[in-house]
Formats: C-alpha cells, structure tokens, sequence
C-alpha cells in the first residue's frame, strides 16, 4: 500500500476546491424526531446516510460525533464504521469527534482504533484531549504522522465552562490554551502547505488576538449556528490565521432535514457565508 498524503496536505487542498466547510454529523434524540425517525439503531442508520448522500460530495470534511452512535452500543458503533467509510468513499475528509485523551499508554490504544490505517474506524482525523498533559498525546501524533492522519487538539474549546482551564494563567505567564497552541506550533514545523495537527478554537470566542493562532495547522472551528456565531465572526475571532479556519456547523445544517435538497441548501448557504465572510481578509 503506497503511504498516504499527509492529512494536512489533503485537508488544504478539498479547502481550496470546495471551501473549508465541514458538516457534524450530530444524531441528536431530538433531531431523530423531527426528522420522524425512530430513536434507534435503524433511525440512525438512516440519519447519518442522508447526511452523507447530501452533502459529502460537496464539503471538506464531516464530522461524525461517536457519542451519539456509542449510545446505542456495538449496532450503534457499527453504523458510525459505515458512516465513515461511505463518506470517505464520497469524497469526504472524516473528522472523527471522539475527544479521546488518556495516560499515554492507554492513548496508544485510542490512536490504534481511530488512527491505524487497517482499523475499522479510521478515520482522516480525531478530535483529542490534551487536559492529561500535552505529552500524553505523543502516541497519538506519532502514528497519525504514520498513517497520514492528522489530530485536532482542543485548544480553546467553544463551551463557556472552557475558560476556567484554558485560560489559566500558569507559572510562566503563558496561558493553558496558548501553551497547547505552542505545541502544535512546533509539531506543525516546516510542513507545508499545511500542517497536520490542528486545534480546536470555538468561533463563539470573541476576540482572541491575545492568542497566536497561527499554528501551521488547521483550526476547527466549531459552535457557529446552535451556539451563536455566525460566519461573519470568523474574520473578528481568527484575524489573519482564518485562511486556515474549518468551520464546523451540525445542527445548523441538520435541522433543514430529513429532505435531502433542503439539507443541501442549507449546506450551499453556509458554504456561501463563509466565502463573502473570508474573502476580504
Ligand atoms: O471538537 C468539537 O468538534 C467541538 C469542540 C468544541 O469546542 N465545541 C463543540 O461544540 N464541539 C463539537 O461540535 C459540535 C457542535 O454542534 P452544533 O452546536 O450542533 O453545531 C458538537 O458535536 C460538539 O461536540
């Protein structure tokens, strides 16, 4: 098998054809019933491949959340295996959301199950945790760097709970956050075009030019729609490093369902959003 091209090099370049997009695929209870689905595993089978049918054939990236394909068990897991490889398969980069973080020991494994090419998850990208130390990753970082994959580390995550660790201030003046983006600083070194070790950095955070977020890597951006922001945030929040924001929008997309032309407008519009908010920077 010839190695695969780094993630980040993939990721910039269905950027630059299709806009930085990327869909969360969120089956939500709730969003199960308005779509007149069952909650079980035949609604979410049923969800999660409209979702893909509509739109992997048109953005960068999707973002399945594995929380809501755990809840129902294996059946569940197994509908997320092939939520995965149908939109792989339509052309979709997968940013698997799992927001695993452990001792590194234990994060050997969670890189094996998400990260390992032959795995029945692998997935282009994984959210990660590095609240257990920034080192515990490094399993992780290194068998991402050998797959051709790549991690999104949450930096400055979108929730307002986030702030009380995050932004803490610590003995070296540096804060949390800022301390996690130096990491992927350094990690993202010399990769071109982009680097394969993104942060997550919420678009509902205002202003952050306080923060160097030019990381060399992607910045997943989510909690525009359901949690307040807009595409029009994007240049206040990101400045200058927002040529490398991946907005990431779930139910803002997900609610125009179960029709598949509607979510597709939806998807259209955003897309749309984004290019006139960005352009001008
Ligand atoms: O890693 C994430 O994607 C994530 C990080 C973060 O800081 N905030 C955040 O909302 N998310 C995820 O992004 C999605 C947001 O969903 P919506 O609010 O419906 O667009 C959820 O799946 C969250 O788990």
């Amino acid at each position: 098998m010839s190695p695969m091209e780094p993630f980040g090099a993939r990721l910039r370049r269905a950027m630059d054809e299709r806009g930085p997009l990327c869909v969360g695929i969120d089956p939500h209870a709730s969003l199960l019933a308005e779509w007149g689905l069952t909650d079980d595993v035949a609604g979410l089978e049923r969800f999660s491949r409209t979702v893909v049918e509509a739109v992997a054939d048109r953005v960068a990236a999707l973002k399945p959340q594995s929380a809501f394909f755990e809840r129902f068990g294996s059946r569940g897991v197994a509908v997320l295996e092939r939520t995965v490889e149908e939109a792989r398969a339509a052309g979709a980069l997968v940013i698997m959301d799992a927001k695993r973080g452990d001792i590194g020991s234990t994060m050997a494994a969670y890189a094996e199950s998400f990260l390992r090419k032959d795995a029945p998850l692998f997935s282009d990208a994984l959210t990660v945790s590095p609240y257990l130390g920034y080192g515990s990753l490094r399993p992780a970082v290194d068998l991402a760097r050998e797959s051709g994959a790549g991690l999104f580390v949450l930096a400055l995550t979108s929730n307002p709970e986030g702030a009380e660790v995050q932004h803490a201030v610590r003995p070296d003046g540096r804060t949390v956050g800022a301390t996690v983006l130096a990491h992927l600083a350094e990690e993202n070194a010399g990769q071109s075009p982009l680097g394969s070790f993104g942060a997550v950095v919420g678009a509902t955070l205002g202003d952050l030019s306080s923060y160097d977020l030019q990381v060399g890597g992607p910045l997943l951006a989510p909690g525009i729609g359901a949690q307040g922001a807009t595409p029009a945030d994007l240049p206040r929040v990101f400045g200058a490093a927002v040529r490398n924001v991946v907005p990431s929008v779930s139910r803002g997309v997900l609610r125009h369902g179960p029709d598949v032309v509607a979510l597709r407008d939806a998807t259209e519009r955003f897309v749309e959003e984004i290019r006139g908010a960005t352009a001008a920077g």
